[in-house]
């Protein structure tokens, strides 16, 4: 049996507090993590082995709750019980959480044993999913189902209004920082280790943001150049927005739209910092403000509100506590958002449809009924899958298309 050498007791009730937040609070894992980590000077090795325990127990919660044996995880008890399950698991000696004696090792043991070849837990999938995944993706799932189990990689986005990749990753070397090129995902790069990356001077500065590969291949997927007019309708707190500044070079318009005002502050903020100047924000509030736009932009990109299950990588809450009610009525969101916004672009115009799910409800069959119903008016120029199984990244979906008449 190894030696448990590597997390110190006075780890363990931050450990179940962070649980607590999601299992209980029903807290967004990353809000979990501000908030301690706030509070808390932590060194970065510290902070990535806190990220690393709670998210890996997060991602497979079923598999360490049948280990714990604990028939619910909403109660007092779950948080310390899954961590004493996570020790067992690496096969090391079990120790007494927050004062509450671990199960006997044999009992742990036999748990593991029966578990061995039960690859929907072991993946830390809920039986919710299973079912989905398996009806949308068939034999494809569950190779996706175990690459969404798998601990995110940190990857961050270049702000080429500051400098370029070799620049960016010279000065994280400088704060100790390493990190590596992607040559084939030209804005990318790759940290390594549990570097405090955002309390680096680069990051105050607004060289780089932290956007999964595949994320970054939207705006790289609608390709604005300099002096265009583009919109991006979903803007949220402006992810792919920063990305389309830096592509447009500060040049020509952006109109970054969303329903929430406080995600466009959040979005403001971000830009201020990232050094853009083309952007105005512009709060949805009825269907006159995308009616006046009609018929006017280069390029629209329609980031939808989607199932959010290519990204539970990095929100595995979300397997738990799924952000959607009902699949049915968020693609009738989708559609409609697709139909009307997408008359903001000018005929020979192009549209960019993405989402963060692997859907194919929410993905390519929306886009078909799209065009069935567009009748002509549009035309699928490109489509792109990102697959988490393929690309060791988030999950993603994007189509292009042009506005023909
Ligand atoms: C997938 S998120 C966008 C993420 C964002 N593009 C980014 O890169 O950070 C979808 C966004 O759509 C917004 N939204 C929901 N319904 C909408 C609607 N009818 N019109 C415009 N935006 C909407 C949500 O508030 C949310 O911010």
């Amino acid at each position: 049996m190894r030696q448990n050498n590597r997390v110190p007791p006075h780890f363990y009730a931050t450990i179940c507090a962070i649980l607590n937040d999601v299992l209980h609070q029903h807290w967004p894992l990353d809000r979990s993590y501000h908030q301690h980590f706030s509070r808390q000077k932590l060194s970065a090795q510290d902070q990535g082995l806190l990220v690393s325990i709670t998210g890996e127990i997060l991602r497979r919660l079923n598999y360490y709750q049948q280990l714990a044996g604990l028939t619910d995880v909403g109660t007092r008890q779950a948080p310390a019980a899954l961590l004493q399950a996570w020790f067992a698991a690496q096969s090391w000696p079990v120790p007494r959480v927050n004062n509450q004696p671990p199960a006997k090792a044999a009992d742990y043991q036999s748990r593991i044993n029966s578990l061995k070849n039960n690859a929907q837990v072991k993946d830390g999938c809920p039986d919710w999913l299973e079912q989905l995944g398996q009806n949308q993706l068939g034999k494809r799932w569950p190779q996706e189902r175990a690459a969404l189990s798998q601990a995110p990689l940190r990857y961050i986005r270049v702000n080429r209004l500051k400098g370029t990749p070799e620049q960016l990753q010279k000065r994280l070397q400088a704060e100790r920082i390493q990190s590596e090129l992607l040559r084939q995902y030209p804005d990318a790069l790759v940290v390594k280790g549990d570097a405090h990356l955002f309390r680096s001077a680069c990051y105050r500065e607004g060289w780089f943001e932290q956007q999964d590969l595949g994320s970054q291949q939207i705006a790289r997927f609608l390709a604005p150049s300099s002096g265009m007019f583009t919109i991006d309708a979903c803007a949220g707190t402006g992810g792919k927005s920063l990305h389309l500044a830096a592509m447009m070079a500060n040049k020509g318009r952006l109109i970054s739209m969303d329903i929430e005002q406080h995600k466009l502050e959040q979005l403001r903020q971000r830009a201020r910092k990232a050094g853009v100047n083309n952007l105005e924000t512009r709060l949805i509030e009825s269907s006159t403000q995308i009616k006046r736009l009609k018929n006017s932009a280069d390029r629209v990109l329609l980031d939808v509100p989607c199932s959010g299950l290519g990204v539970l990588r990095r929100n595995p809450e979300a397997k738990w506590f799924p952000q959607f009610n009902d699949l049915n009525s968020l693609c009738q969101t989708q559609q409609d958002i697709l139909q009307r916004y997408s008359k903001m672009a000018k005929v020979g115009g192009e549209v960019v449809y993405a989402t963060c799910s692997i859907l194919p409800q929410e993905n390519e069959q929306q886009v078909a009924r799209f065009l069935e119903q567009a009748d002509g008016a549009f035309s699928l120029m490109a489509e792109m899958i990102i697959s988490p199984a393929e690309h060791n990244s988030d999950g993603f979906y994007m189509a292009k298309l042009k506005r023909e008449a």
